[in-house]
């Protein structure tokens, strides 16, 4: 808008020198502007092709120089596959580039005669006054300055900025179905949405007391679920009851489904079929946002913050007392002062190792049930973390959580056996439910899997000297 002002005062003081040098440029600058539209200059760059493109590009771009893909990188001997893949994205973006570019040539070249020939006219008109004597130097110079500013009304004018702002606005067009409301998008809806006013469905259930406090009580029933776009369910008619304020833990082999349950549990997706329920209350029926607090979660791909310790632990904010008490209780206690950035790019930053970062990640469960968390999920909380330091840690975590309740995912069974239960899933379905000791004494599944696992660590329990029962 500024530029707008800035161009069509420009032609009013040209109107001093000469009533149509002002209008010739104008004219001159508008045909430009309008050629440039048609021809798709603002468009052939935001293709959906040159948007990929770019992505890929971009991603090639992250996996060849940022630290995190660096040691894997080298270890597996890819830096030239790294660099190949680098090159060949960058050249297929600048080939779409420039494609995109060579298609306007010829607009472009129109603009670029009509703009000279525009412009020349009028500087040939200033010229030979100024060589008649007919206009003084100090006349000759804001004129001349005038001449160049009418531009902006062009390429600095409200269109221009409209012209930007529509890039947003068509990418926040293509979010707006991956965005809709659960139960309309079909079957694995996404819930992130999903609040007690999106859907007439959830409008029309009565919404109880959404946040609560203490533990909660969840019951699974009769629940299907399948991801979107994928047509194999990850459950089918799972059936389970976590009593309020207990353990659970759940095994089960890759890809049996344990990390899902923990996100249909967040309600990152709702069920196909079936429901859970929280406290009697189906999950639907409460706000998304007021669940969530009621929730502390530690995924095995947890967030890492480039931010002081103090953030990582409570990134909402919590008393430096609680966060100070949840890094104690993660066994992270004494590992940095509580403003110290956890990146060494930063002044008197640091960075931690695998299983430091893991016991931050702890830490901020932990903190999130002071603040009033109801329910804990772990999902391979200590799978960085070495044999002995995950065995005293966990017995700290179900100290620390001992008033809410906790669902532990974990293929480590010397921790999974502290549970209150333990439930064996299969199939999208639970094979086996029951304590560690109803288990073994089972003879199932569960008695197999910890057997194996046991065998394992028997070089490691002789040299610690511990016996196979504290395992
Ligand atoms: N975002 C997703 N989209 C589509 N399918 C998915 C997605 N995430 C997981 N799956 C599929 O769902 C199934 C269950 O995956 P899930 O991650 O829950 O298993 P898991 O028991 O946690 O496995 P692991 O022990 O390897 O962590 C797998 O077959 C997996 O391929």
């Amino acid at each position: 808008m500024v530029e707008l002002v800035g161009g069509v005062a420009s032609a009013v003081v040209l109107f001093g020198f000469t009533w149509w040098a002002p209008l010739v440029l104008v004219a001159a600058w508008s045909a430009t502007h309008w050629l440039l539209r048609e021809s798709g200059v603002w468009r052939d760059r935001n293709t959906a092709e040159v948007r990929s493109a770019q992505r890929h590009a971009d991603y090639a771009y992250q996996l060849a120089v940022e630290p995190a893909a660096a040691k894997e990188l080298r270890l597996f001997g890819l830096a030239g596959w790294a660099v190949q893949r680098f090159t060949d994205r960058r050249r297929r973006l600048f080939e779409l580039q420039y494609k995109a570019t060579r298609l306007r040539e010829r607009p472009m070249i129109w603009c670029l005669l009509i703009v000279a020939a525009a412009n020349a006219l009028v500087f040939w008109a200033l010229g030979s006054a100024a060589a008649d004597g007919r206009l003084e130097l100090d006349r000759l110079v804001v004129f001349a300055q005038v001449a160049v500013g009418v531009s902006m009304i062009a390429f600095g004018g409200l269109n221009w900025v409209l012209d930007g702002a529509a890039a947003p606005v068509v990418a926040v067009q293509r979010l707006k179905p991956a965005m809709a409301p659960a139960g309309a998008l079909g079957t694995g809806r996404r819930a992130e949405s999903a609040g007690p006013t999106a859907g007439a469905a959830a409008t029309d259930r009565a919404v109880r007391d959404p946040v609560g406090r203490g533990a909660v009580g969840i019951r699974i029933r009769d629940l299907t679920f399948s991801y979107p776009r994928s047509g194999r369910p990850v459950f089918d008619g799972l059936e389970l009851t976590i009593p309020a304020g207990s353990s659970l833990a759940v095994v089960g082999q890759n890809g049996a489904g344990k990390t899902t349950l923990a996100k249909l549990l967040c309600r990152l997706y709702d069920p196909d079929a079936g429901s859970i329920e929280v406290d009697g209350a189906d999950l639907r029926d409460l706000p998304v946002d007021g669940w969530r607090t009621r929730v502390a979660a530690v995924f095995q791909d947890f967030l890492r913050l480039e931010l002081p310790l103090r953030d990582n632990v409570a990134p909402a904010g919590a008393p430096d007392a609680d966060i100070l008490a949840a890094l104690a209780d993660a066994g992270a206690g004494g590992l940095a002062e509580l403003d110290t950035r956890l990146a060494t790019g930063y002044e008197g930053g640091t960075e931690l190792s695998g299983g430091q970062w893991q016991r931050v990640a702890l830490a901020r469960a932990l903190c999130a049930v002071r603040q009033g968390a109801g329910l804990v999920l772990l999902d391979e909380p200590t799978a960085q973390l070495d044999v002995r330091g995950e065995a005293a840690i966990f017995d700290r975590i179900l100290a620390a959580t001992r008033d809410v309740t906790t669902i532990l995912i974990s293929h480590r069974f010397s921790t999974v056996r502290h549970a209150d239960q333990i439930c064996v899933l299969e199939r999208g379905r639970v094979v086996e439910l029951g304590s560690h000791d109803e288990l073994m004494a089972l003879g199932g599944r569960y008695h197999t899997m910890f057997g194996l696992q046991a065998q394992r660590f028997v070089a490691e329990v002789d040299e610690e000297g511990m016996s196979y029962d504290t395992l």
